[in-house]
């Protein structure tokens, strides 16, 4: 699958498999370089540091070497030093043994180095000073032969003899010169090696760390990237479905740093749903309203004709059985002249007062409705007579007694009629219809039933 395609959790599995990899190098690479290095040190401990202790001896076997000169030169020029013969001779024998005891030790630390040594194996140099060395033993030797013969005669040399016995000690010194000379550079060399390779190990170590951690910096940059562009999407959502709402805007969250990020998505989410239950109670709140609009009237708050309607239809189906239901058609008697005298608001406060009154009345055995003007219709579950009578009585009798500012009390007309076994709900509310009209020609303020 091509890499843009992957999803983030894969992608940070990639990458990290990749970091452990290079880190897995690194560790291995150190453990492999710090062993050679450790192996070198000892090498160079076991060779360069003797060498070092070899050059120092020998460069004092050299002063015993001119010492040992002196000595020999005061002996055969002065006759009155030749009892120190013995002395001389403990003295060459000391300096021999010194010198070959060094020479040997010398050969012996250098063949050392090249039989187990990676450094060592690789310096002509070290061949070079083995032979060195060798010549510096065969000139002891006959270095020492001459001083032996010349002690044992015990007698003057001549001219000649003397400048060759001199050459001699010369070519020896700087044979040894030479030498030490020799072990110096190969010291220098064996350290020169163990830093370089020191230096290269540091070098890729540090090239390797730093690529490493290019792509560490490399795999966290890019999940924050991602996490980013996560949390963008998320936000744009968000902040459509609040648009979708209409709220108050959300808060600006472009460069925020990612645990800000995380805490305006918390707040955004927050607010979004503060704003979700808000909005559903508010569509709760004009559900109810409009049902109540569709349903009540505006003035007095009873059922309006719409619920009339619906109501009058439901509650005579539900009455077929038994025809236990009723209806009371209520009207204000003249109340054109409530409102020419004492204006519109104060009719209008007339009709809330007359609602409240029969609502009160009915205690909920009844249900009131305005089907328009000052005209009002209760439909009750029963269909007892008596029970009738007294109900539109009482409601007649307590709307007279209503006191309304200034107005003269109010009197209504009522038509009352039980729900026949023929009847539609047309016929059920036009017989109610024409007992009122007939108490109204009757001379109001009256109740019929039939
Ligand atoms: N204040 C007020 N008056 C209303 C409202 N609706 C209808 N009316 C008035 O009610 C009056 C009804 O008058 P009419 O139909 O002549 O009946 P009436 O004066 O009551 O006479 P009768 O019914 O014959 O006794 C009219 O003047 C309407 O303007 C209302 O909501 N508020």
């Amino acid at each position: 699958m091509p890499w843009s395609q992957r999803s983030l959790v894969d992608k940070i599995r990639s990458l990290s498999g990749v970091l452990l990899l290079f880190l897995f190098v690194v560790i291995v690479y150190s453990f492999f370089q710090l062993r050679a290095i450790d192996a070198e040190m000892r090498e160079v401990a076991n060779v360069d540091i003797p060498l070092s202790q070899q050059m120092d001896q020998l460069a004092l076997i050299q002063l015993h070497q001119h010492l040992l000169m002196e000595m020999t030169r005061r002996q055969l020029e002065h006759v009155e030093q030749q009892h120190k013969k013995g002395q001389l001779l403990n003295e060459l024998e000391s300096y021999s043994q010194r010198l070959v005891d060094s020479a040997a030790a010398t050969q012996r630390i250098i063949q050392q180095g090249l039989a187990d040594g990676d450094i060592v194996d690789k310096m002509v140099e070290h061949r070079r000073a083995l032979k060195a060395i060798e010549q510096i033993e065969s000139l002891h030797e006959t270095y020492e032969q001459t001083l032996l013969s010349v002690f044992q005669q015990a007698r003057l040399l001549n001219e000649s003899e003397w400048q060759q016995l001199e050459a001699l000690d010369s070519q020896l010194d700087e044979q040894v010169e030479t030498v030490v000379l020799q072990l110096q550079q190969l010291t220098t060399e064996i350290a020169h090696y163990a830093e370089k390779h020191e230096r290269q190990f540091l070098l890729i170590n540090t090239l390797l760390g730093v690529t490493a951690l290019l792509v560490g910096l490399l795999l966290t940059a890019h999940i924050i990237r991602s996490f980013r562009a996560a949390i963008g999407a998320l936000h744009q959502q968000l902040d459509s479905i609040r648009n979708a709402f209409r709220q108050t805007p959300l808060p600006e969250h472009s460069w925020l740093k990612p645990e800000d990020e995380l805490q305006q998505l918390q707040q955004n989410l927050k607010t979004l749903s503060e704003s979700l239950s808000k909005e559903l109670i508010n569509r709760d709140q004009a559900e109810q309203e409009l049902v109540e609009l569709a349903t009540k009237d505006a003035l007095t708050g009873v059922y309006n004709r719409n619920k009339w309607n619906d109501l009058l239809k439901t509650e005579i189906s539900l009455a077929t059985a038994d025809n236990n239901l009723a209806v009371l058609i209520i009207d204000v008697d003249h109340f054109k002249q409530i409102n020419d005298q004492f204006g519109h608001d104060v009719g209008d406060k007339a009709l809330i007062v007359l609602a409240q009154k029969i609502e009160q009345l009915l205690n909920r055995d009844g249900l009131l409705f305005r089907l328009g003007g000052e005209e009002f219709a209760v439909l009750t579950r029963t269909n007892s007579a008596p029970d009738l009578r007294l109900l539109a009585e009482r409601i007649r009798q307590n709307v007279a007694e209503l006191q309304v500012d200034n107005v003269p009390p109010m009197t209504v007309s009522i038509g009352v009629t039980y729900l026949r076994e023929q009847d539609t709900a047309k016929s059920f509310v036009k017989r109610a219809d024409n007992l009122l009209y007939q108490a109204k020609q009757a001379g109001r303020n009256r109740v019929l039933i039939e």
